[in-house]
């Protein structure tokens, strides 16, 4: 039996997953060596990411490949924007700058949420999916790192009121990747763009890093 599209996007991204999840920038900020600062930053550079993931979702939505996958409980750029005025205060906005490699990144989204539906699923997945699990374990040690209140103003990004059972979301996600409207090639394709996502991401730590790093 031919490998589910959900476990082939999954294992073609793993060891890209341990890279970013083991970036200098994440095990600094999650080691405690980093200040809110640099978490504010981070988030920051999530704000032009989810704008341009969430910029089209109404033409996606009517799309044969990516509406399946565009669900309003996922949405995450009003709780980005309840974090940033909690941690950079009421004029965020005037204060928030993209740096280069999240340039790239949100322009690569909004590229392929104009162009091309099945590359926006890779970005979804990337992101969303990531949220949903590894995200909840930065929310709990942003909380008890940074004080914020449990759920509350600062790690709201992290917080899916609407996704009742992440296990089961994330299951029915799955069920969706692996009925996925295209061909086998493009399947291949897709892999290639969730891979060129997670490279993204880790040039955002990367560029995060070189901001910030932990006290000797
Ligand atoms: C410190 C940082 C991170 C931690 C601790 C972390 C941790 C985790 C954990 C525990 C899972 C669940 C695995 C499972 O269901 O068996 C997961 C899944 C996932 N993570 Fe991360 N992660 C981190 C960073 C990231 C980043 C930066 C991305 C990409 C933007 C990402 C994308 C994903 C995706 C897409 C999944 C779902 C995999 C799948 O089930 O198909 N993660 N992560």
């Amino acid at each position: 039996m031919d490998t589910p599209f959900s476990t082939l996007i999954r294992t073609a991204s793993h060891e890209q997953h341990t890279e970013a999840e083991t970036s200098t920038f994440m095990s600094d900020l999650l080691g405690g060596g980093l200040g809110v600062d640099a978490y504010a930053r981070y988030t920051e550079q999530l704000w032009f990411v989810y704008a341009a993931l969430e910029d089209g979702i109404d033409r996606l939505a009517d799309d044969p490949v990516a509406g399946p996958f565009i669900q309003r409980e996922l949405l995450r750029l009003p709780e980005l924007e309840r974090d940033l005025t909690h941690l950079l205060g009421p004029d965020w906005r005037a204060k928030a700058s993209a740096l280069p490699a999240t340039e790239a990144y949100a322009a690569r989204v909004a590229e392929c949420a104009r162009t091309w539906s099945a590359g926006y699923v890779a970005h979804h997945y990337t992101r969303y999916l990531g949220d949903l699990s590894g995200g909840q374990i930065i929310r709990d040690k942003a909380e008890r790192m940074w004080g914020f209140a449990r759920k509350g103003d600062g790690v709201r990004f992290y917080v899916f009121e609407e996704v009742g059972n992440p296990a089961a979301f994330k299951r029915g996600y799955r069920e969706l990747l692996d009925a996925i409207a295209v061909d086998e090639l493009e399947k291949q394709r897709v892999v290639a763009e969730c891979k060129a996502a997670f490279a993204l991401n880790t040039g955002v730590f990367r560029a995060l890093g070189e901001e910030f790093s932990a006290a000797a």
